[in-house]
């Protein structure tokens, strides 16, 4: 897949097509393919693939348990794309030094992980108290504070990083921000249980402007379910706010389960970024 863009990659001048759409043979495809990607282009404009944002993740993911992870550590496992890789490099820790680990998933997803990669599972009914989270998120600003819950999974990966000693966010330069919504468009993801969805979409709206809308599933007819069996607003919103006033507010509207921001959480992320290096952004 390629994309082009102004700095951070996305698709702007070239849409997708799939293969069909040239009744032509591979190798003409990949001709065709070359020329266009031997146009010059302007300065301002890079062409990634998406294997260098995969790269990107594999990177950060990879320096995080590097450098995070100890013997005997208590460990929750985000979810998302990005925590793939970590878990890969967690269990080939495990493997070649021996280390003894336990891990509490934070999703479906992430159980699945653990368990495909031969990880001891565990949860917080059995270890309460972890040493450390490492997380994805859909939007880091300045300050790490996140936006999570791209894929829905925010509730539990909220109170897995909340019983965590180190909160550690891992994440790619799509997700590197200055101030939130620079780079994330899809707004935050708030969790509500299903009777409530409209009046708190109503609250939203009307304590804090912008628009919030019930997340509608793929490939199912109807609403996204969360893991918990709850609906999902995405709170669009527009200029820059008080993250964790913000938070508060949402929180306070009855029908709230969890918002998708993760303010003063993270001390730690590591962001693989389009050259190949990993940018460590800590707080104090
Ligand atoms: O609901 C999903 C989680 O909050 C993910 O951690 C977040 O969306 C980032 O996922 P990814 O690593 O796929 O960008």
């Amino acid at each position: 897949m390629i994309c082009v863009g102004p700095g951070t990659g996305c698709a702007v001048g070239l849409k997708l097509l799939p293969a069909s759409a040239f009744p032509i043979g591979k190798s003409s495809r990949c001709t065709l393919l070359n020329s266009l990607v031997s146009i010059k282009l302007p300065s301002n404009v890079s062409l990634c693939t998406m294997d260098a944002v995969e790269s990107a993740k594999n990177k950060a993911a990879s320096m995080a348990v590097d450098l995070h992870i100890k013997d005997n550590f208590r460990i929750g496992i985000g979810s998302g794309s990005t925590v793939v890789y970590a878990v890969q490099r967690l269990a080939e820790r495990v493997k070649s030094e021996g280390l003894k680990v336990v891990c509490v998933p934070t999703s479906f997803q992430a159980r699945q992980l653990i368990i495909e990669n031969n990880l001891p599972l565990t949860d917080l009914e059995i270890t309460p108290q972890l040493d450390v989270c490492i997380d994805g998120a859909d939007e880091a600003d300045s300050s790490l504070c996140l936006i999570k819950g791209g894929g829905g999974c925010l509730l539990q990966e909220k109170v897995v990083a909340s019983v965590s000693d180190q909160f550690v966010v891992i994440a790619d330069y799509r997700k590197k921000s200055t101030h939130l919504g620079e780079q994330w468009s899809k707004g935050v993801p708030v969790e509500v249980v299903g009777m409530a969805y409209r009046p708190v979409a109503s609250a939203i709206e009307r304590l804090l402007g912008g628009k919030a809308v019930l997340r509608q599933a793929k490939a199912k007819a109807g609403p996204v379910v969360t893991d918990n069996g709850n609906l999902l607003l995405d709170w669009i919103f527009e200029g820059r706010h008080d993250w964790k006033a913000v938070n508060s507010t949402i929180k306070m509207i009855p029908g709230v389960v969890e918002t998708g921001l993760f303010v003063n959480m993270a001390r730690v992320a590591y962001f693989g970024m389009e050259d190949g290096s990993v940018s460590e952004v800590k707080m104090d």
